[in-house]
């Protein structure tokens, strides 16, 4: 089994974003540019979700959506450059979309801003260019060019016949008044060639197949380009799953290197029929962490299987192999703490979950550049793998309950990501805490049923307390509540 190292990242600070200081002081435009049905949108939109992950504020401006709210539903004439007013409405929904950007960058909203529009030609480029140059904005242009006929036509299809401009109309009808659009917009289409060799930019074609890059200048420029460097846009999914039931989770302690319960156990030995359920005959590979209950709960997968470092639970410092209940009794302040603010608290000695997103940036480029991938880790680490594709803002991430014995399947599509659950009829304790409320022992996680002859064993075994109807009492003296 080969072991990847994590990588050497920038130290993180809470007053800091996740890219290090010299993010701070850049502003940039991303000018996005190519013929419609190129993925620019798409593009547009993982940049932003992928800097907002990152705790870098991103915006996408797009040209379409203020050219909409004055022309709703325009033909395909509406896009021939010999039509006068269409290019003058065109020139006007640009010009509202960039002042709007640059408002935005005055106020101090954000650091990214991506102008989502075709910019096909060098004049456009040229004034947006100049137009960032008077409020010292720096700019990146990135082309996204592709010849891939089956791709183009898979975007037109899913993308662009669900679009607003087409709306209640004829989906064939719909894809045969885009494409010519489309022909419209290649009668004056330049791509960015040596004449524009002044200008930062970033050349994909067809994403993921070649790149060429140009006068990048700045880090968080370089930072973008690596993203992109690493995208391709075949379809795929992602599965994702804890490890079984761990001898912690029985007694709701923190951390560790525990081995896994019976129960655990019983979930490794059923993960290969629930993947195959799930993902088919496909031909997977396992990144798992480095402790033992990632590592043994992966032990059954028929499939090459990746130790990662970066995948260990996030380390609690001084709290490693505490029980809530404890860790409230012990540091009141720092229980107390850790609820109100729960992204930014560091333990002790130990991490945050904004450090935790620091050092999964490597694990999440790896998963952008590959295929089927089935990764097995822990909880806060499934939380912010998961809120990186499903979007979820900051302070909710470290709140979201991930149950033990369920497979998670994600598939990136153009503009969402799709998740289907797939659960082991396994029983486990449920490590879910809720904001606010105190802390006691893991609650049993399949309606309260008693443990199993052989789980209640296993809590014998670890000095577990087990109420007279066999249910446990765990990491706390009293038994939880009945609910
Ligand atoms: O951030 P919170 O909600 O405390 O969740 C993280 C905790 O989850 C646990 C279980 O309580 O993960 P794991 O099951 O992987 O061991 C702890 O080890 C870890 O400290």
């Amino acid at each position: 089994m080969r072991k990847i190292p994590t990588g050497g990242f920038l130290s993180p600070s809470k007053r800091t974003n996740s890219m290090g200081v010299q993010a701070e002081d850049t502003r940039i435009c991303v000018i996005m540019v190519g013929l419609p049905a190129r993925g620019k949108s798409l593009i547009a939109q993982k940049i932003v979700r992928y800097l907002g992950w990152l705790s870098i504020t991103a915006k996408t401006f797009n040209v379409g959506q203020y050219r909409r709210s004055a022309t709703p539903n325009p033909s395909a004439e509406f896009f021939d450059t010999s039509n006068p007013e269409g290019e003058r409405l065109r020139r006007a929904a640009a010009e509202a979309a960039v002042g709007d950007m640059c408002k935005w960058f005055r106020e101090g909203r954000g650091l990214v801003a991506i102008l989502d529009a075709t910019n096909s030609t060098k004049s456009r480029r040229r004034w947006i260019l100049e137009r960032c140059q008077a409020e010292s904005i720096a700019t990146l242009f990135v082309e996204s060019k592709c010849d891939d006929e089956d791709l183009i036509m898979q975007n037109i299809l899913e993308v662009k016949t669900t679009s607003p401009d087409y709306k209640g109309q004829d989906p064939e009808e719909a894809a045969r008044d885009f494409r010519e659009r489309i022909r419209n917009y290649e009668k004056v289409y330049e791509t960015i060639d040596e004449d524009e060799r002044d200008l930062t930019y970033c050349k994909l074609i067809n994403v993921g197949h070649q790149v060429v890059i140009n006068q990048i200048r700045d880090y968080l420029q370089s930072r973008v380009v690596y993203y992109l460097m690493n995208l391709h846009i075949r379809p795929r999914s992602i599965w994702l799953s804890r490890h079984g039931e761990s001898q912690y989770n029985l007694v709701g302690k923190l951390g560790g290197d525990a081995d896994l319960s019976s129960r655990g156990e019983a979930y490794a030995k059923t993960l290969p029929s629930l993947v195959q359920k799930s993902a088919g005959d496909r031909q997977l590979t396992v990144w798992t962490s480095t402790l033992k209950r990632t590592i043994q709960t992966a032990r059954f997968l028929p499939f090459e299987k990746l130790e990662w470092k970066a995948l260990d639970e996030l380390d609690s410092g001084v709290c490693d192999g505490l029980t809530y209940a404890e860790v409230e009794e012990k540091y009141p302040e720092d229980f107390a703490q850790r609820d109100e603010d729960k992204y930014n608290y560091r333990y002790l000695g130990g991490e945050s979950y904004r450090d935790v997103v620091i050092r999964l940036e490597p694990i999440i480029m790896e998963l952008e550049r590959s295929e089927n991938i089935l990764i097995v880790t822990h909880q806060a680490i499934l939380r912010c793998i998961y809120a990186y594709f499903m979007n979820v803002p900051q302070e909710r991430s470290p709140w979201m309950e991930v149950p033990l014995h369920t497979l998670i399947k994600l598939t990136p599509k153009a503009y969402t990501t799709v998740e289907e659950r797939l659960k082991a009829d396994i029983p486990a304790v449920s490590t879910f805490r809720e904001k606010g409320s105190r802390a006691r022992g893991n609650t049993i996680g399949d309606g309260a049923k008693p443990l199993s002859p052989t789980a209640q064993e296993d809590a014998k075994g670890l000095g577990l307390g087990l109420a007279a109807d066999g249910k446990p009492v765990m990491g706390d003296a009293k038994p939880p509540p009945e609910s």
